[in-house]
């Protein structure tokens, strides 16, 4: 019999009920056993929601406080001694290292945060010692929640992220050597010990996910899985369904031999389900095959016949038990219930599927390949219909975006001219100090900030009275950036509630949703809008904010806006035609956005990029080229619509820069603010080797945090900055916007950042 398995389920709760007892423990209000007593209701909750939906295979362990990387951090106790030796009880400890910590005479940053493959979600990273050693935490909380889920009745499937990927994910801490890989001899005892424990407590299967296996992996990393599969595959321990997810691991295929001994091997059948026969061939007599064709990434509903024609393809190669019918991925990625939109259009509405609804989904593809689809005859004709509704909408097909698109030519990517005369038109005009400070533009988003927009969504208060609101919130971020004395002022974006929803509310071809939480890191969630036809822009997006605060300052305004492909990689995209066309639409209602502001008389615009690096595909090649050529022809074509004199800005978090350097200097952006804080200056020395023309802000403090740096620890910063760039050609900005910091941390940051800026400017003369 064909079984329906979820690879992982959303941890927030219904209305994001996590987020809110995270943040209440942090801010003192909440104690620590009742914040484990929430996590404790979430978890049985989903595992209840599942069990309801008829899902065979339920996971455990999928749900984590902050992060499920940092839990494994803490399980294998690869703990930083700077954590470690801080007396932090176990809790705080694992908070420490996700978020920093600055309270008690206790003061560390955080760990690194990065992105998970190409998703929106970030993970913590691992970063071991030279001398590192690991040994299984006393908590062992994999085994501790199978123990939850079977005394509640339901036996469950752990998940726990593989040794290899573990290692590999991770890096070596600042000034140490070690390769991570090379840890893996000590790490697997650990391994088996868990492994022990679990089966010890129950457990017949165990998820152990490998998503590195869709990358293309240096060959002593693809050697690791030999003596680590063999470690981990003994009759003592549980068997193991090894998943990979969020691409095609064809040409790992190589290293099957080395999971010869586990049970299962899971696929991402609607990310390449061209996957589907090679794997199948290299799949030793008896393994299994789990297949993930309900889609763990986006919101679409799954089209049944096709996946089950997917499931049937299968079985008839390897019969019915020895298929599994799962999510492509963990459902982390989507929110959690439809059932909670209750102002979508109805027509949009039925070509949705959340999490809760995909769980459905994966028990009626197993029925229909199990029973035959006269067992699920109702389901099959109202998928169907669906499905069909959809391709023929007329939201799909807008004739005048289609005729834009097709009269866009080559030389409306090129800005007039390059950049020396571009810069000296600029000079002449902005007359900016050498180390000219700016912000990245959000302010901190306060509460009286969510509640009035909270009200004005309600109808609670008019849109005169919000507008009011937000004009009285940007003079106050205006005064605040003249007493700092900051250079290049921004209007702190009070009106936004998220960089990519407000663009996505102000856009036709999308929608956007009330209650589609998805995590995006810690206790940080977004409400992805969801692009469901052509785009096109109605009506100006930003100006009249920009413009007022322009008319307030005395120092040059910067506009701000976020760039087609963050746009596109952050909302949930069309799944019917390619993204690059979708950006290519975006890019257009961005360049008609950007004229507008130069003309109301805003000379500095940011188009912000953080997502363009998520968006490459995870194998280098032909496919990253061809992604990296659309996606800087959509940026180019959003800024290039303006004159020489006005300077155009762009900004990347989130990005390792150094392998798709070609593409950012290719942005052709008159100045760069990258994250930059928590990695290593060394890294800038790219922009030496390329020669970079143009002007740079690498971040000099991390923002995600509340710590504040000292003015000492930005001048060291920038000394090493200027080991790689030039005088002339170097920013001074925080790594990303304020929104989520506090008013009293940010003023004393940018207090600090400016003085260092200062005492360099002195050093000039
Ligand atoms: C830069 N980042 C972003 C990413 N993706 C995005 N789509 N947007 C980003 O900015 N990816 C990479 C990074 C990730 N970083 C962040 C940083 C911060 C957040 C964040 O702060 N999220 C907020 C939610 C933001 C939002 O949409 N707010 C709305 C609704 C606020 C709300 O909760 N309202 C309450 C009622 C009001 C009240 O009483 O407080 C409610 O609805 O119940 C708004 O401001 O209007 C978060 O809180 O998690 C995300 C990613
Ligand atoms: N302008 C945005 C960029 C975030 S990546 C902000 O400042 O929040
Ligand atoms: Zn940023």
């Amino acid at each position: 019999m064909v079984h329906s398995s979820v690879l992982g389920f959303p941890r927030m709760g219904v209305l994001r009920d996590l987020k809110k007892a995270n943040e209440a423990y942090w801010a003192g209000k909440l104690s620590k056993e009742d914040l484990l007593a929430e996590g404790k209701r979430l978890r049985l909750e989903h595992w209840k929601i599942q069990k309801d939906a008829g899902v065979d295979i339920i996971p455990s362990n999928d749900f984590a406080f902050y992060d499920h990387v940092l839990d494994h951090i803490q399980l294998f106790n690869a703990i930083p001694e700077r954590y470690s030796s801080q007396g932090l009880d176990r809790l705080d400890e694992y908070f420490a290292m996700g978020r920093g910590h600055q309270k008690d005479g206790v003061d560390v940053p955080s760990l690194e945060m990065v992105k998970w493959f190409d998703s929106n979600y970030h993970y913590v990273k691992p970063t071991f010692q030279d001398n590192q050693s690991f040994s299984l935490n006393d908590n062992v909380k994999p085994v501790k929640v199978f123990q939850e889920a079977k005394d509640a009745g339901i036996i469950t499937r752990p998940v726990i992220l593989g040794p290899v990927s573990f290692l590999h994910l991770g890096k070596a801490d600042r000034d140490q050597t070690v390769d991570p890989i090379s840890l893996l001899e000590k790490l697997l005892p650990v391994y088996v010990e868990l492994l022990t424990k679990l089966k010890e407590a129950g457990a017949e299967y165990v998820q152990i996910d490998e998503p590195i296996l869709v990358f293309d992996l240096p060959q002593k990393v693809k050697d690791a899985f030999k003596p680590a599969y063999a470690k981990l595959t003994d009759s003592n321990l549980p068997k193991l369904v090894l998943a990979t997810y969020f691409g095609d691991i064809v040409h790992n295929t190589d290293v099957f031999p080395a999971l010869s001994g586990v049970a299962a091997i899971h696929i991402d059948l609607v990310r390449n389900p061209e996957q589907l026969e090679t794997v199948i061939s290299k799949l030793r007599d008896k393994q299994v095959l789990s297949a993930g064709v309900v889609d763990g990434r986006n919101i679409w509903k799954t089209n049944f016949k096709r996946a089950i024609e997917i499931v049937e393809s299968a079985v008839q190669k390897l019969g019915k038990d020895r298929v599994i019918v799962a999510t492509s991925s963990s459902l982390l990625h989507v929110p959690h219930t439809l059932d909670s939109e209750k102002k979508l259009d109805t027509e949009v509405k039925d070509w949705f599927s959340f999490a809760v609804q995909k769980a459905s989904e994966v028990t009626i593809i197993a029925k229909a390949v199990n029973d035959g689809p006269a067992s699920v005859k109702a389901e099959l004709e109202a998928n169907a219909k669906s499905v069909q509704a959809r391709s023929s909408s007329k939201r799909t097909n807008v004739p005048h975006v289609k005729e834009r698109q097709e009269k866009i030519k080559a030389e409306d990517h090129n800005r007039q001219s390059p950049f020396p005369e571009r810069y000296s038109q600029q000079k002449e005009h902005l007359k900016l100090p050498i180390f000219p400070t700016t912000t990245i533009g959000s302010f901190p988003q306060t509460k009286e900030i969510r509640i009035q927009r909270n009200k004005f969504t309600k109808g609670e208060i008019t849109a005169e009275e919000y507008e009011k609101f937000i004009e009285k919130e940007i003079d106050e971020v205006i005064k605040i950036q003249d007493e700092l004395d900051l250079d290049v002022y921004v209007h702190g974006e009070p009106e936004r509630n998220d960089m990519v929803q407000y663009f996505g509310e102000r856009l036709d071809g999308y929608v956007f949703t009330t209650h589609a939480w998805v995590q995006s890191y810690g206790s940080r969630c977004v409400r992805p809008p969801i692009i469901v036809g052509d785009i096109s822009r109605p009506a100006p997006m930003t100006v009249k904010e920009s413009k007022y605060a322009a008319s307030v300052a005395k120092k040059p305004m910067k506009g701000m806006l976020t760039g087609p492909i963050t746009c596109l990689r952050w909302s949930f995209p069309r799944d019917d035609v390619h993204q690059s066309v979708q950006a290519q639409q975006l890019a257009l209602a961005l360049r008609d956005e950007v004229i507008d502001l130069e003309a109301a008389g805003i000379f500095v615009i940011q188009v912000d990029e953080p997502a363009l690096r998520e968006g490459l595909p995870l194998r280098s090649g032909k496919e990253r080229e061809a992604y990296l050529s659309w996606a800087v022809d959509s940026f180019k074509l959003s800024t290039a619509g303006i004159k020489d004199s006005t300077q155009i800005h762009s900004h990347f978090c989130y990005s390792e820069f150094q392998d798709f350097f070609h593409a950012i200097a290719a942005l052709d952006a008159d100045v760069l603010s990258i994250e930059n804080s928590k990695s290593d200056a060394k890294l800038l020395k790219v922009f030496v080797d390329q020669a970079y023309p143009r002007h740079i802000g690498p971040g000099v403090y991390d923002i995600h945090s509340p710590r504040i740096p000292s003015e000492q620890e930005i001048k060291d910063r920038i000394a090493e900055m200027l080991q790689y760039l030039r005088p002339d050609q170097l920013w001074i900005n925080p790594d990303c916007g304020l929104k989520t910091r506090q008013w009293k941390e940010t003023k004393a940051a940018l207090t600090n950042m400016v003085q260092a800026a200062k005492y360099y400017r002195s050093q000039q003369k």
